[in-house]
């Protein structure tokens, strides 16, 4: 996930120079970035989570790192020197000539990419889920999340650098893209070499149901598909992560922007404020996923992220443009960082305990689906208010961005609404939301089949 997350942003610093190198206008790199999520909205991510739950963690693990690293390498070949000139090249820039050919051809890598990349992210969460089941489950999903911020983090800062490596004088978009695929290749190894020791756990899992005289699990079927679509509990979840997310990820595209024409600052100084964010996330999220494991709360932790958040955009909307500080922007970015530690840390552990293990994958992909809606309408949204809001605008330096930060800040509010929703439920009938993964007996028990005693 960490070589993923990597290969998602590594042009994200590079818009200029792409725009310079293959004339991307700024129109043709949104829809490249948006390329990611259209199969998956499409319904790729629905079938995925079916295969997920039919062909297991081993074949759909290395069915979405082999799609990752296939989409890679058509996004390479597509803004290499290699494909100018190429008669496919020529036909796809004959075409929609806002978008160049080698756009074209690059977001139907990213597409293809995109499908491996969500599928891998379900396949994860169900492998994290197996492996440590009544364990430090939510610690295992807080540090992966970790990983993956950490990866954007250095790949905001190495791919500019990659870029100019060869020739800085004549710097380009292809070294950085094609070390990230190189990256996501030993991704695919490693995958590998995890099925191996998936498969090891799986026979210790058979032998020890054998001998405690389990039954064997029921089977995945379709129409537990449908059953998922009519759950309540399902559609809660749903909805409160596709609308924090969409507060969050569009959020980013926007913040460096959002903090210079607020501060007036510089491209360098924003980002050197905005990159707090994924790195406290990736510090607080496996502590809290610790706290959850022990002592529980997430329904709590749920309500407390999104508070956050609204407190966060609100700051951002109505004050920090009366009082452009540059400590009052970074202790919002901040408080923004625990939240996005907060609601992550706690919602993809909750799943397993709602949703029964056997359309786990199913209930996971379902999740990301309706996420990815909005992951993939969001931008666009925001885009038109930004523009609808400042008429007459053309410097870039000068955006008001009241309103769409309002609109990140409503967000908020119906995620918050849904979260409250999701606790009251929890209380009236005990899905186990606000307990922890381990209870002290289990924990003993953890000891015990480690070979170790407890003082
Ligand atoms: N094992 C993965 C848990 C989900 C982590 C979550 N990611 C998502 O929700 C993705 N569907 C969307 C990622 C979009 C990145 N461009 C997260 O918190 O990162």
């Amino acid at each position: 996930m960490l070589f993923a997350y990597m290969f998602v942003d590594v042009m994200s610093p590079l818009q200029s120079l792409i725009e310079t190198q293959r004339g991307w206008s700024p129109d043709a790199f949104g829809y490249y970035a948006g390329a990611e999520y259209i199969l998956n909205v499409f319904g790729f991510l629905i079938l995925a989570g079916i295969i997920l739950d039919k062909m297991g963690v081993r074949f759909t693990g290395t069915l979405s790192a082999s799609l990752m690293v296939a989409g890679a390498c058509i996004k390479l070949y597509a803004i290499s020197n290699l494909f100018q000139g190429t008669a496919l090249e020529l036909w796809l820039s004959s075409w929609w000539t806002s978008m160049p050919g080698s756009a074209k051809l690059a977001a139907f890598g990213f597409m293809i990419f995109g499908c491996g990349c969500e599928m891998a992210g379900i396949t994860v969460s169900k492998a994290i889920a197996k492996w440590f089941e009544g364990k430090e489950m939510a610690l295992a999903m807080g540090l992966e999340m970790a990983i993956a911020r950490i990866g954007v983090f250095a790949i905001f800062s190495i791919s500019p650098r990659l870029a100019e490596w060869i020739s800085p004088q004549d710097p380009s978009v292809v070294p950085p893209v094609a070390f990230c695929t190189a990256l996501l290749f030993i991704g695919l190894i490693s995958f590998m070499v995890f099925t191996v020791m998936d498969k090891k756990l799986d026979a210790q899992l058979g032998a020890k149901a054998l001998a405690n005289d389990e039954t064997a699990e029921e089977e995945f079927k379709l129409s537990d598909v449908a059953n998922i679509f009519g759950s309540r509990l399902f559609w809660i979840i749903a909805m409160l992560c596709v609308l924090y997310y969409s507060a969050i990820f569009p959020f980013q595209r926007y913040a460096a922007n959002m903090l210079q024409c607020n501060l007036g600052i510089d491209a360098t100084t924003a980002s050197d404020i905005f990159r707090w964010f994924p790195i406290g996330a990736a510090v607080l999220t496996p502590a809290l996923g610790y706290f959850l494991d022990r002592k529980g709360k997430g329904a709590t932790m749920l309500i407390l992220g999104a508070l956050l958040m609204i407190v966060c955009h609100l700051t951002f909307a109505l004050v920090l443009p009366k009082y452009p500080t540059e400590w009052l922007a970074f202790s919002a970015i901040v408080l923004l960082g625990i939240s996005f530690s907060l609601v992550p840390a706690a919602l993809w552990p909750s799943v397993p305990k709602i949703m029964d293990k056997r359309f786990l994958g199913s209930a996971y992909s379902l999740i990301f689906w309706v996420q990815n809606i909005g992951l993939s309408l969001f931008p666009i949204l925001i885009g038109v208010v930004l523009t609808a809001s400042n008429p007459g605008v053309t410097d870039p330096m000068k955006y008001d961005y009241t309103n769409p930060m309002l609109l990140f800040a409503s967000l908020g509010v119906l995620a918050l609404i849904f979260g409250l929703w999701l606790k009251t439920l929890d209380a009236k009938k005990h899905y186990g939301l606000e307990l922890p993964n381990i209870s002290d007996d289990k924990e003993e028990k953890i000891f015990e089949e480690e070979g170790r005693t407890q003082e």
